[in-house]
């Protein structure tokens, strides 16, 4: 004979709504009534005792939310776990639920005083004793979970709460008997839902709907196959009925007001412990480091956030904040997370901000052996753009050909280990790659606000007004291209055919033939509408200099290609004289070398246009080999694709009419990179002027 179930329940002496700490009190203040509340309490507290054992604590005056006695603790077997409250204005009742507590026979284990955990409102047993379902993300902290599978002894499957209207777990989240779950799928993030899908199987899940949950229906009471609710659609009581459970409504509309129903009223004191169970948490905590401008530039806010964006917890351990506005500052933070998954995804993005994790300055990067050709293990760390190091038999190695969304392997040659970034089909058996996410570092220049304002690069902020801010990136750039130039650096452009659309190929001809280009990347497209410009005047069919379509235009593009399909190539077309001008013109004229990286859009192509895209990528990464500064010119195709294979360091200049493009390509960081949202043919025409402008010969005036 099992022993009888118990409930500690308080009764609503001192209940009010006093304050307010969750969404459902706002506008609530003193508008419960005390009588109401007494006897929706009763009526509970008799369909309880119906069903079970009802021990009662003391209400105590001036801690009107004591009633929910869920949150007094969390009991399995013969240890309570107490609850440490999040907000002051009910941390007054631990030691009143301590003292119940203790006088009951339980052992009861105290969390530290700075993480919050509120008992079985944000920890539910599963009813088969199997695990300890625990709630984070409002009230209670994730760090605390590994406390609770210690002192109980028990597997903890973290879930975090990301909708604060259900704010405790016990809001929406019931577990059931005989291994049946009633819950509300949209309060949790998806990995949590995916953990619950895992552990419970479909039929078992009764998923309801907003309108049942804001009604508290997953706040309730089950015993044995009695389900006790607040209340319930017909469609729901339906549901639990086919699987053999019956709902006993009785109204807590009271007690709603201050976010609390059943559940919230009791707290079962019986949970038998299953032997054969025992801990296990897939809570892992981390310390990272990190130093630089972390509040100029934003970097321990985007960390911060970053974390709990992606399911984590942290707590901030020290932060020593520069004392000099140009001296930097130093902060280390624990991580929490509630499994090695996602701490990896935490600390992949912590990584790109330049964190270092503190215990892992003394652990080597994890290294995997190339199984097959092309394919890199499982787990492998994705690379950034920004340079990065892998520390390899104690020494920091930095990571060679640094771009995004690649692979870091690692070789052994006779000069010492080589490690560099490498996309996944160049990988070769015999190398070994990096997994995982310790051992690894980013160097992310951190500058103050003064000294990026002060690089010559740093443009406005976006608040500068649309207009203005066009003619301030065309300063910027032209000062840019004319300092590149003279100092013999390299500038790439990569370009769309809308920028001969528009009549920008008459300037981006000047710029080539000025030197202020060193090699052009782009598409069949912009080749061949400007050839069919050079040779017959028009671009898609447009008389380019009336701006009207020609009879035939439309042909005028095959016509192009043919041209030069039957010269062999552009080069040969431009020797031949076929080509007397524009672009690609001036690129061969000039020795500017170009790739055309071919697409499924591709008419023709042209002769030059690369079609093996393996090739074209390898023709590309080699001639953006050293360049300072890349001109992405109206073409969402190849800028994306320039910008994946380019290092942080390089300037980028976005300039596209459409907004989301540019500001894909500016996320890149403020320093280095702008966007422009503008013509194309304007921008062009006006950095031209600009570029006269600096280059012509200074003429005072004489007044
Ligand atoms: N005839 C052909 O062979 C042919 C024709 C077109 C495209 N293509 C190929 O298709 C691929 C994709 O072409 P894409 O890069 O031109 O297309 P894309 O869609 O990748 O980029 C075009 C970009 O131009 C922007 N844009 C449009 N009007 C603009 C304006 N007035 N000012 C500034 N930006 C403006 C758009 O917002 C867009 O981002 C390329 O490889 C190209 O060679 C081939
Ligand atoms: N287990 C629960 N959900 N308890 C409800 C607690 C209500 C209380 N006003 C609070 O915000 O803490």
């Amino acid at each position: 004979m099992s022993s009888p179930i118990r409930f500690l329940m308080c009764s609503p002496e001192h209940y009010d709504v006093d304050y307010v700490i969750n969404p459902w009190m706002e506008g609530n203040i003193h508008k419960s009534s005390q009588q109401r509340a007494v006897e929706q309490w009763q009526k509970l507290y008799h369909v309880l005792k119906d069903k079970a054992i009802v021990d009662l604590v003391p209400p105590e005056k001036g801690w009107p939310d004591m009633v929910f006695t869920a949150n007094a603790g969390l009991v399995l077997g013969e240890n309570a776990v107490l609850s440490r409250f999040l907000h002051k204005e009910r941390q007054g009742e631990e030691p009143h639920f301590k003292k119940w507590f203790e006088n009951n026979g339980f052992t009861v284990h105290e969390l530290p005083q700075d993480l919050p955990f509120e008992g079985a409102g944000d920890a539910l047993l599963d009813r088969e004793g199997r695990w300890l379902w625990a709630g984070y993300g409002f009230r209670s902290e994730l760090d605390s979970h590994p406390y609770l599978a210690k002192w109980l002894d028990i597997e903890v499957l973290s879930l975090r709460l990301i909708d604060e209207r259900f704010y405790h777990l016990d809001t929406c989240f019931c577990p059931l008997a005989n291994g049946y779950l009633l819950y509300y799928p949209g309060a949790f993030d998806s990995y949590s839902n995916r953990l619950i899908e895992m552990r419970v199987a479909p039929e078992k899940r009764i998923a309801i709907k907003e309108a049942d949950a804001i009604n508290f229906a997953c706040n309730a009471v089950n015993v044995e196959s009695i389900v006790i609710m607040n209340k319930a659609s017909d469609n729901l009581k339906a549901r639990l009925a086919e699987v053999n459970f019956q709902v006993i409504e009785t109204p807590l509309t009271e007690f709603l007001k201050a976010g609390g129903a059943a559940k919230c009223l009791t707290l079962r004191v019986t949970e038998p412990v299953r032997e054969e169970i025992h801990a296990t948490t897939q809570v892992e905590s981390r310390i990272i480091r990190m130093q630089g401008h972390l509040l100029d530039s934003g970097l321990i806010n985007r960390a911060l956030d970053l974390i709990v964006d992606n399911g984590g917890s942290f707590k901030v351990l020290n932060f020593h904040l520069g004392e000099q506005r140009q001296s930097t500052s130093d902060a280390q933070v624990s991580v929490s997370a509630p499994s090695h998954e996602v701490m990896e995804t935490i600390f992949s993005h912590l990584i790109d901000l330049g964190a270092v994790n503190l215990p892992e300055d003394e652990r080597d990067a994890k290294l995997q052996p190339v199984e097959q050709n092309g394919v890199a293990p499982d787990d492998f760390y994705v690379s950034t753009i920004y340079p990065t190091e892998v520390r390899i038999n104690g020494e920091w190695v930095k990571v060679k050909n640094q771009r995004m969304d690649g692979a870091i392997a690692v070789t052994q040659t006779p000069k010492g280990l080589v490690a560099k970034c490498k996309i996944l089909r160049d990988l070769e058996v015999g190398e070994e790659v990096v997994v995982d996410v310790q051992g690894i570092r980013t160097i992310r220049k951190t500058e103050s606000r003064e000294k990026r304002n002060a690089e010559e690069f740093s443009f406005m902020s976006a608040g500068v007004s649309s207009e203005r801010r066009v003619e301030l990136v065309v300063e910027q750039v032209a000062w840019e291209l004319r300092k590149i130039r003279d100092t013999g650096g390299k500038v790439v452009v990569t370009a769309g055919p809308v920028v001969i659309h528009t009549g920008g190929g008459e300037h981006l001809s000047h710029l080539i033939r000025e030197g202020y280009v060193q090699a052009l990347l782009g598409g069949n497209a912009i080749a061949v509408h400007d050839i069919e410009q050079s040779i017959m005047g028009t671009s898609l069919g447009v008389d380019m200099s009336r701006g009207i379509a020609v009879r035939g235009g439309h042909r005028h593009h095959l016509k192009a290609i043919n041209t030069i399909r039957a010269h062999g190539s552009i080069a040969k077309a431009v020797e031949a004289g076929v080509i007397p001008n524009g672009v690609m013109y001036e690129c061969v004229k000039n020795n500017v070398p170009f790739c055309l990286a071919g697409s499924i859009r591709d008419d023709g192509p042209l002769p030059d246009t690369q079609m093996d895209l393996i090739k074209a990528q390898t023709e590309y990464a080699e001639l953006l080999e050293g360049t300072e500064m890349i001109l992405m010119l109206s073409t969402m195709l190849h800028s994306i694709g320039v910008g994946n294979m380019t290092p942080a360091g390089v300037k980028m200049v976005c300039v596209d009419i459409n907004p989301a493009v540019v500001t894909k390509l500016s996320d890149r960081g403020s320093v280095e990179s702008v966007g422009v949202v503008t013509d194309v043919g304007l921008f062009l025409s006006l950095l031209v002027q600009q570029l006269d402008k600096l280059t012509s010969p200074y003429t005072a005036e004489v007044i």
